[in-house]
């Protein structure tokens, strides 16, 4: 799979959100989207997965530039975590995943659902016949991303998916979206770098809406810091001064 985006533009009124993205990525690619809260990377995915659309600009998948509405055929191709996934709640975690592989009539889904969760709930025999509305956050969290890979996406668009796991959980996430991501073109944000550092073959940056760095991890830190966070910062706040926070506890009123 080969995606294209050109001059993608999104206003919402008179505020422009993101301003001539342009970019070229292929399979194997694993995007780490990475922006100051409301730089536009939530905009960026919706318009990725077709729930927004563009001001101006263009998507192009496999040479065919994608109009209003996607095909399905294209919709299929995508699996998608953004805003925390919409479950079920008075399902099982297998019955939620078996509805979701009807949706895509995958045939004999039960050992692929078997094995994802399996791998991302360590708890999944004590859960098993619990309605995921007695799940943790995070146990929600990681059904929402096996119903994602259930379907084998091509393109793997994920909002923060390792919002809400502990660390355990989260290398566990990291290491099947590792292994996932020779078969995909995968977008993925995150405001915990360490795992971006651990995920990312390439690095999208956006700030006050226009992109500052688009290319290969290696590219990016290349005579930066070596730690992804400061050479974040050394990018996107050079100046930045430690803020007087004597306030906070000082008694006088402010
Ligand atoms: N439907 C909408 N209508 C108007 N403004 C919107 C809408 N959706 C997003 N915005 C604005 O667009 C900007 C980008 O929001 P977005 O959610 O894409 O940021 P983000 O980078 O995902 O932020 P965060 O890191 O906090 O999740 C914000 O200023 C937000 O207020």
């Amino acid at each position: 799979m080969e995606l294209e985006l050109r001059n993608l533009t999104k206003s919402f009124g008179p505020k422009t959100v993101l301003r001539d993205l342009t970019l070229r990525a292929e399979t194997g690619y694993c995007v780490g989207v990475v922006g100051r809260n409301g730089a536009g990377k939530s905009t960026l995915f919706n318009l990725l997965v077709n729930v927004l659309l563009p001001t101006s600009g263009s998507i192009i998948l496999d040479g065919q530039e994608l109009g209003e509405t996607f095909p399905l055929a294209v919709k299929r191709r995508i699996g998608a975590l953004i805003n925390q996934g919409h479950l079920v709640e008075q399902l099982t975690a297998e019955e939620y995943l078996q509805f979701v592989a009807r949706i895509y009539e995958l045939p004999e889904a039960a050992p692929r659902i078997a094995s994802l969760l399996g791998h991302l709930l360590e708890e999944f025999e004590q859960v098993r016949h619990k309605q995921l509305s007695a799940y943790s956050t995070g146990m929600k969290q990681k059904v929402a991303l096996a119903a994602c890979l259930l379907h084998r996406p091509e393109l793997l668009i994920l909002d923060e998916p390792l919002n809400g796991l502990d660390v355990f959980s989260a290398e566990r996430m990291l290491a099947l979206l590792t292994s996932y991501r020779p078969q995909a073109l995968t977008f993925i944000s995150s405001h915990n770098l360490a795992h971006l550092e651990q995920v990312a073959t390439h690095l999208l940056i956006i700030d006050e809406a226009e992109v500052k760095f688009w290319g290969t991890r290696a590219e990016f830190m290349a005579g930066r810091e070596t730690i992804l966070s400061d050479a974040l910062l050394q990018l996107l706040a050079p100046t930045t001064s430690t803020h007087d926070l004597t306030w906070l506890t000082s008694q006088t009123a402010s």
